[in-house]
């Protein structure tokens, strides 16, 4: 049963509606962690309809940057009094949740704070810092931004200094070149007044590495930078608009501090784990809003016909459309779930950390460096896709596309670009290799067991077993993702050893390897993505909702087999025939999907103003609605430009007077 119909609806929609055979609250449960969850988000997507003033006054595609600032800035301020009667804000759901509804995709003044800053202070300092920074942070008496990345970066190498002085007992924070000033960091530019200062650590002329640094950019009382900054805003950008990311140069600043060292040498780099596990579920979210604009509007869209003198169908029953965005609904669901999962992972492990218990630290950052490029990439290509299949309406922004998709474009950047992420994996991938070369040289037993690698080490040979059994196995599939991986792990390992034992360095053999290095990260990641969506729906009971699941997953598992057929067929593993089985596995399962597809993102319950989207509205009234919003435009607000005359105007006038002549 779909829960969304309404009598006034578009008819095509009522009737794409009326055809769920499984209940859409019960698949909303499944997405977003049960029904209480489900209900909560809806009771604060009330809350945030009933209260006005947390609205944009215009879209913010019809703003200027400054206009767009001015409207986040003025909901900031508001914003306290709100979230705490909208959500219970030990929640981090709920919390991101309201975040999302009032500020939408394109950042905000307080962003960088919430998520990066202030977590680095909980998650880094001592008691004494923490009985100081700790209480102020989160009443927002000060607003902390994360200043890692330099106009060249590579953490190691990070040039700005941090200098202790025994006479004074100060640090001496210094950017002693043009590339060693801080780029990029979010709302440094304007609005955030201390900083987070990634620097060397120098003390007797010792360096100890990166390390951060709690400092005032920007007087309390004036907001003026202090002595010895120059900070500013870097300028327009391809999205996050609303977002002041800046530029900080730091002349001899002393802020104040103790050196504690930490528990682990990586611990610096906490914040950046908790980041990228907040990224691959966003990434699930933004392809799954894709998929529900392209797939409603697909719906209510007719275009061309299929029977000759049976009228114009809808859109969505052409094959190429289904192919085009059901794996794309698929994925997200894939990266929602696995999001979820290592989200949870990661707050288990910084708990461990902060008790002095560093043994999953390895794990958890390869999974979240894969799981972050994995997911940012294919959330990347895929809303490409779904901007696509609405044709021309799919450029304008009144389809939510253009602020979508060129915010979704930093994903694969922010929290480390997406290759070198990739190449963390790898790095973690080569040492299971070493033990599995090594265990099997030497019967040794490898360092320990990990339910996330566990495939590398199992020996038994290998058959590929997909077939065309009626009902899909997917223990089968899996085991051809981890057969691929595996053989991808100890083939790039295997070259790098004998590129190493024909002299190269480590560092050179690593170069001439990384293009085969990142495809193993990559199986790697596919594995771990396909094993966990065929966890969480084997957890499901009731079978019209199992059903439906299934047909996602069955998609999933097949368009991901064909994406890597390649390396599958290229040692005869995967016949001819068997990747027939694959093609015809996911042509059934996008007409399995098709007739549940507007009920599939209806159950996402996404508001119409998280879709931002004329296209994607609930109602599907699409076409009177894009009049509305093309009218609201402000250069409709003038019948003629006030700049006409004065040039186009002139311009023709003058024209005609010469033909006249
Ligand atoms: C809304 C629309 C969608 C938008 C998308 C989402 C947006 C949401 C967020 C928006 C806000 C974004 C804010 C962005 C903030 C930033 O970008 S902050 C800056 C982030 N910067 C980076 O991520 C830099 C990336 N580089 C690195 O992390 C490191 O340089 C490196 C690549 C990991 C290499 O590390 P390094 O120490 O320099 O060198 P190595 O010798 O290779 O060391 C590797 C060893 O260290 C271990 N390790 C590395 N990182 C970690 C870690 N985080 N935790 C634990 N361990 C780590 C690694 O495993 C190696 O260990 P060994 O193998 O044992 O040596
Ligand atoms: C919207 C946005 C917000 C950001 N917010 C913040 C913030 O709040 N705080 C902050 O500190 N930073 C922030 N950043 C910076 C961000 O973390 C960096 O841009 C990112 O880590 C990539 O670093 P880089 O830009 O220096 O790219 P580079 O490291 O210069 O990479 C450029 C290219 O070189 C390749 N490359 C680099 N190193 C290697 C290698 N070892 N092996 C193979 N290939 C390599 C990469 O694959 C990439 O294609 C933000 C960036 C963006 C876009």
């Amino acid at each position: 049963m779909n829960h969304q119909i309404k009598k006034d609806d578009n008819p095509d929609l009522i009737e794409e509606r009326s055809k769920a055979t499984f209940d859409t609250d019960a698949f909303g449960a499944f997405i977003w962690g049960g029904y209480n969850n489900l209900k909560r988000r809806r009771e604060i997507a009330r809350y945030y309809e009933d209260h006005k003033e947390l609205h944009d006054t215009v879209p913010i595609a019809f703003m200027t940057r400054e206009e767009k600032l001015e409207n986040a800035y003025r909901k900031a301020s508001i914003f306290e009094n709100h979230i705490k009667k909208a959500c219970d804000v030990n929640n981090p759901e709920e919390v991101r949740y309201f975040n999302w509804l009032v500020y939408h995709i394109d950042g905000h003044p307080t962003s960088v704070h919430s998520i990066m800053g202030f977590p680095t202070i909980i998650n880094q300092s001592d008691k004494e810092q923490q009985e100081r920074w700790l209480q102020s942070g989160e009443n927002r008496e000060y607003l902390a931004t994360y200043a890692q990345t330099e106009l060249g970066t590579n953490i190691k190498k990070l040039e700005t200094t941090a200098t202790y002085d025994q006479k004074t007992e100060e640090f001496i924070l210094n950017s002693p070149t043009v590339t060693s000033l801080k780029w990029w960091p979010g709302n440094m530019g304007h609005s955030h007044n201390v900083a987070i200062v990634m620097a060397q650590l120098w003390i007797n002329n010792k360096c100890y590495g990166p390390h951060p640094f709690f400092v005032q950019i920007r007087d309390p009382k004036t907001h003026k930078p202090l002595p010895g900054i120059t900070v500013g805003d870097i300028g327009p950008k391809f999205g996050l608009n609303t977002t002041d990311n800046g530029f900080l140069k730091l002349d001899h600043v002393f802020p104040n501090g103790t050196y504690v060292p930490p528990v682990h040498d990586k611990i610096a780099y906490s914040s950046m784990m908790l980041v990228r596990a907040i990224i691959t579920p966003l990434m699930g979210e933004n392809l799954c809003i894709g998929a529900t604009i392209a797939i409603r509007y697909s719906a209510i869209r007719r275009q061309g016909e299929i029977k000759p003198g049976d009228g114009e169908v809808q859109i969505l029953d052409y094959q190429t459309q289904q192919h085009r965005l059901f794996p794309q609904l698929a994925r997200g669901i894939a990266f929602l779930l696995a999001g979820r999962n290592t989200y949870n992972f990661c707050n288990n492990v910084l708990k461990d950390i902060k008790n002095g218990d560093v043994s999953l630290l390895a794990d958890l950052h390869a999974i979240l460096c894969g799981l972050k490029a994995i997911s940012s990439y294919q959330a990347e290509l895929g809303l490409e896709q779904c901007r696509m299949a609405c044709g021309g309406h799919g450029y304008s922004a009144a389809s939510g596309f253009p602020l979508l998709n060129s915010n979704q474009f930093n994903g694969v950047t922010v929290e480390g670009d997406n290759l070198v992420l990739l190449l963390q994996v790898a790095r973690y991938l080569m040492k299971r290799a070493k033990e599995i070369r090594y265990e099997i040289r030497y019967g040794q037993q490898p360092s320990k067991p990990n339910e996330i690698y566990d495939y590398l080490f199992d020996d038994a040979p290998k058959k590929c077993l997909i077939d065309q059994a009626y009902v899909p196995n997917y223990k089968n599939v899996l085991e051809s993702f981890e057969y691929l991986s595996k053989k991808l792990t100890l083939q790039a390992y295997d070259k790098l050893e004998q590129l190493k034992q024909r002299g190269r360095t480590s560092e050179v053999a690593w170069n001439e390897c990384s293009v085969e290095l990142c495809k193993a990260a990559r199986a790697h990641i596919r594995t771990f993505l396909a094993r966990t969506f065929i966890n969480e729906v084997n957890q499901v009971n009731g079978l019209p909702l199992l059903t439906v699941l299934k047909d996602l997953l069955q998609l999933y598992l097949f368009y991901e087999v064909k994406e890597c057929m390649a390396g599958l067929m290229e040692d005869g593993y995967m016949l001819g025939q068997q990747l027939h089985y694959v093609k015809k596995n996911i042509y059934e399962a996008l007409s399995k999907i098709r007739p549940n597809a507007v009920s599939i993102v209806d159950s996402f319950d996404f508001t119409d103003r998280e879709l931002n989207s004329v296209l994607g509205r609930r109602d599907g009234h699409v076409y009177e609605n894009l009049l509305k919003w093309a009218q609201a435009s402000p250069l409709n607000k003038h019948d003629v430009l006030p700049f006409h005359h004065k040039y186009l105007g002139r311009m023709m006038e003058e024209a005609r007077q010469k033909s006249r002549l």
